[in-house]
């Protein structure tokens, strides 16, 4: 049996830990998909090239209100699918490549690990390995919904919608959270009809109220947003998949010629048969992992969707570059740093956020203000003539302690960086708006004048 110091089961954000500092280990990577992981082959880098090229598609629909007259010809998919992952496929390959070809320490196996005891690992080749210290990096994949038929039927995930052949007319998305409000842009940007079903009364419900409210709002006025239905069975009828839905109205139905599920993601540690190798999980399926990224067995370190609840890529990157010091230093080990997380949602209007939302705060009896600015009360809001997009902070009035910072509007995920640097420093509310010059007439006024319009008590 092969003996090494490392393996790291998962190729995406657990690949990034290998650099010349392990070049005297014996290294094995174990994947079973595609190299490089979800967010470079089938989540963050092609959804966000898809959503450019959307926001481009778009941009003639909205030039009218500014007096520009434009109109979209067309959009050519398969020369933007093939764009896309004409860039990204050959990344992912190299990478492969570099690492089983060019890395001489390193053994990359093609199979589905599975623990078979403590340290010792099947690695789906036909090989079972053992090892000083394994990394957990398996991931997440998405959640397939109880609905009577779906398989059969046949439907898409995030994994999958991204190739499709040609452009349906009509898309139905199950779901209501970030892959569902993304794709829905993407595809409608594209000319395709979109119907979004909602199990609650709010999409991206998990958003400050507000926030979600807003984008519901504008949402249901370009897509047909089913509120507050549950799909019950899945039907097939004449090339058109017929999702039956249970709503406030009864028993309705919708027609799609394709169906996107996007109902969430869970972690990949069904696959690895953990309890064999002595490691810990929480009720829902993550890796339990202390604050060094350890889990409960000696030498096991977990990172990424398979261990945190953020599912997101900066997560799993930090927490990527604090396994490799603890591996390299385990006598000096860093913690995670989870405080300030922040997430953006890149649909249209944008939404990005950080700590607490409203809901979060008076929950928690936190005492707090809030100060809001909508982007039309800024001047490049009036550029815009934008008429919907708001930033709102809310803050310790007594200290200035910047809480929480939702953003819903153009760049948004740019515009609310200077308040997640502020939370990370520790910097009061007061400062940060009056320390410091803002470009003028830039979008992070908008920043600026929210901070500006807190209540604050000192
Ligand atoms: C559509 C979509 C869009 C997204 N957009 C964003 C975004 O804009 N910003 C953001 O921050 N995050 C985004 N995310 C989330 C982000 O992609 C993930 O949080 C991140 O990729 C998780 O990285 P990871 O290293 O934990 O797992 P992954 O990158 O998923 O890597 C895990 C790897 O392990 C492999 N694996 C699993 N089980 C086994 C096994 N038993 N044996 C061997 N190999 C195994 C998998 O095949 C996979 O390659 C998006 C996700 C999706 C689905
Ligand atoms: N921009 C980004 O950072 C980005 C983009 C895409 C995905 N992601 C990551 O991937 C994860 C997965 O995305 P997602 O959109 O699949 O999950 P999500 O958790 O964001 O949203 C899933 C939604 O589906 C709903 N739902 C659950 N079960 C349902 C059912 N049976 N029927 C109808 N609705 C149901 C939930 O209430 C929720 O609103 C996200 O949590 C996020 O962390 C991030």
């Amino acid at each position: 049996m092969r003996h090494f110091d490392l393996v790291i089961i998962g190729s995406g954000s657990g690949n990034s830990i290998l650099d010349e500092r392990f070049a005297d280990q014996r290294v094995a990577i174990v994947e079973k998909g595609v190299f490089g992981g979800t967010c470079l082959n089938v989540g963050c880098i092609p959804t966000k090239m898809f959503v450019h090229t959307a926001d481009v598609a778009a941009a003639p629909a909205s030039g009218a209100r500014l007096g520009v007259d434009a109109h979209l010809d067309g959009v050519r998919w398969t020369d933007v699918r093939d764009r896309i992952f004409g860039r990204i496929d050959p990344i992912s390959e190299g990478g492969r490549r570099w690492r089983a070809e060019e890395n001489a320490n390193v053994t990359v196996f093609a199979g589905t690990a599975r623990f078979v005891g403590p340290r010792t690992l099947d690695t789906g080749t036909g090989e079972t390995i053992t090892a000083d210290r394994f990394v957990l990096a398996a991931g997440s994949r998405p959640v397939v919904p109880d609905v009577a038929d779906l398989e059969s039927v046949g439907y898409h995930t995030s994994d999958t919608i991204m190739r499709l052949d040609a452009l349906p007319p009509r898309l139905t998305i199950l779901g209501s959270g970030f892959v569902a409000a993304e794709f829905a842009h993407v595809f409608s940007s594209f000319g395709v009809r979109v119907t979004l079903i909602a199990r609650s009364d709010l999409l991206l419900r998990r958003e400050d109220r507000e926030v979600a409210q807003r984008f519901t709002r504008l949402a249901s006025e370009k897509w047909d947003v089913r509120l507050s239905h549950k799909a019950v069975r899945a039907e097939r009828v004449d090339g058109v998949v017929r999702l039956h839905l249970e709503g406030p109205e009864g028993s309705v139905s919708v027609d799609g010629e394709e169906l996107l599920v996007a109902v969430g993601r869970t972690p990949n540690s069904d696959l690895l048969d953990l309890a064999s190798a002595g490691v810990e999980l929480h009720p829902d399926g993550r890796v339990v992992v202390d604050e060094h990224q350890r889990t409960s067995a000696a030498g096991v370190y977990a990172l990424g969707d398979i261990s945190n609840e953020h599912q997101l890529k900066h997560v799993a990157n930090h927490e990527a570059r604090v396994v490799q010091h603890n591996l390299l230093h385990p006598d000096e080990p860093i913690a995670a740093d989870h405080r300030h997380v922040p997430a953006a949602v890149f649909t249209s209007p944008q939404i990005a956020s950080v700590g607490l939302t409203e809901e979060q705060a008076a929950e928690r009896g936190v005492r707090y203000v809030v100060g809001s600015q909508a982007y039309a009360s800024i001047a490049y809001g009036w550029a815009m003539e934008d008429t919907t997009g708001f930033a709102k902070v809310l803050a310790d009035p007594g200290t200035g302690e910047i809480l929480g910072a939702h953003v819903i509007g153009p760049q948004a995920p740019t515009v609310i960086q200077p308040l997640i640097q502020a939370m990370s420093f520790g910097q009061d509310a007061r400062s940060v708006a009056r320390g410091q010059y803002w470009i003028h007439p830039g979008m992070p006024e908008v920043v600026e004048n929210a901070l500006l319009n807190l209540p604050l008590e000192y």
